[in-house]
C-alpha cells in the first residue's frame, strides 16, 4: 500500500486547552516498506498511527492518501471498510478478550463478515504460522506475554492485510520474546506487507528500511537505513 501524508495536523481540544500534537507532518511510504517511528513520550507517535488509518480524525486541511483512498474526503463507511479489509493492528498490551480462547480471539475481527468454518480454518493456519499450533484453545490467562502477542499478530493477519500498524509491539516483552516478534515481523515484511511501527526499543529501531523521528509533533529527522528490495 502506498501512503502519502501531507500537512498532517492534529489538535486535541479539551475543556481546558487546545493541544497541537501533530504539526505539518509530511512523509510517504512505498508499498512493502517498513517505516519505524521514534520520538520522546508525548511527541505524537500513537496519534500519528491513529490519524493515518482514520481511527482519530486529523484536523481539516490534512491530506492522507492510502492508495486510492483519500482519507480526508472519504465517508466513514469507506474508511471502516478499508481498515477491515486492508489493515492489521498490533498493540503493546495485546488487546485480547480474556473470555475467549486464542482461536476465537484471532477470528473475532471478521466474525460478523465471514463464514465461521472458513475463519476457523484460516485462524488455525495463522496460529500455526506464529508457532502456536499447540495453544489454539488456551485462554489468554494461560499464555505468556510473548504467546499473547503472537495470538495478537495472528489476529492482525486474519484479513490478509497489506499494512500492519504496530504500536510498541514489543513494549511488554523480554528479550527472547522480543526477538521472536522481530523475526515474525521480518518474515511478514519479506512477504510484502507494509509495516508502520512505533517503538522505544533500541533493537526494534535497528530493524526495517526507514526511520522517522518525531519531536513535539513535527518530523525531526528521516533517515533511510537500508535499501528496500523494491528500490531501483
Ligand atoms: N484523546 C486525547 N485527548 C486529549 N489529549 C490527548 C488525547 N490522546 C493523546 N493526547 C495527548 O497528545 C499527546 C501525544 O500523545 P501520543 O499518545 O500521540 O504520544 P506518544 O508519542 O505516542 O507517547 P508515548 O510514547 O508516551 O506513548 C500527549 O500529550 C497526550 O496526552
Amino acid at each position: 500500500m502506498n501512503i502519502i501524508v501531507e500537512k498532517l495536523t492534529k489538535t486535541y481540544e479539551t475543556a481546558a486547552e487546545k493541544l497541537a500534537v501533530l504539526q505539518d507532518v509530511h512523509f510517504s511510504m512505498k508499498s512493502g516498506e517498513w517505516l519505524t517511528v521514534i520520538g520522546p513520550s508525548g511527541s505524537g507517535k500513537s496519534s500519528l498511527l491513529q490519524c493515518i488509518v482514520g481511527i482519530v480524525p486529523p484536523d481539516k486541511g490534512s491530506i492522507i492518501r492510502l492508495d486510492d483512498l483519500h482519507l480526508h474526503e472519504a465517508s466513514v463507511e469507506a474508511v471502516l471498510e478499508f481498515r477491515r479489509k486492508r489493515v492489521g493492528f498490533i498493540y503493546q498490551d495485546y488487546k485480547l478478550f480474556n473470555q475467549f480462547d486464542a482461536l476465537t480471539n484471532v477470528i473475532l475481527p471478521l466474525a460478523p463478515y465471514e463464514r465461521k468454518d472458513i475463519l476457523y480454518k484460516r485462524g488455525k493456519a495463522l496460529l500455526e504460522k506464529v508457532h502456536l499450533a499447540e495453544r489454539i484453545h488456551h485462554m489468554p490467562s494461560q499464555l505468556s506475554g510473548g504467546e499473547k502477542q503472537r495470538v495478537a499478530i495472528a489476529r492482525a493477519l486474519i484479513n490478509y492485510p497489506e499494512l500492519l500498524i504496530c504500536d510498541e509491539p514489543t513494549g511488554n516483552l523480554d528479550e527472547e520474546n522480543r526477538d521472536h516478534i522481530i523475526e515474525i515481523l521480518h518474515d511478514l515484511n519479506k512477504e510484502g506487507k507494509s509495516i508502520l511501527l512505533v517503538t522505544h526499543d533500541k533493537e526494534v529501531i535497528s530493524q526495517g528500511q526507514r526511520l522517522m523521528q518525531l519531536q513535539r509533533g513535527k518530523v525531526y529527522e528521516q533517515e533511510k537505513k537500508r535499501f528496500h528490495p523494491l528500490d531501483k
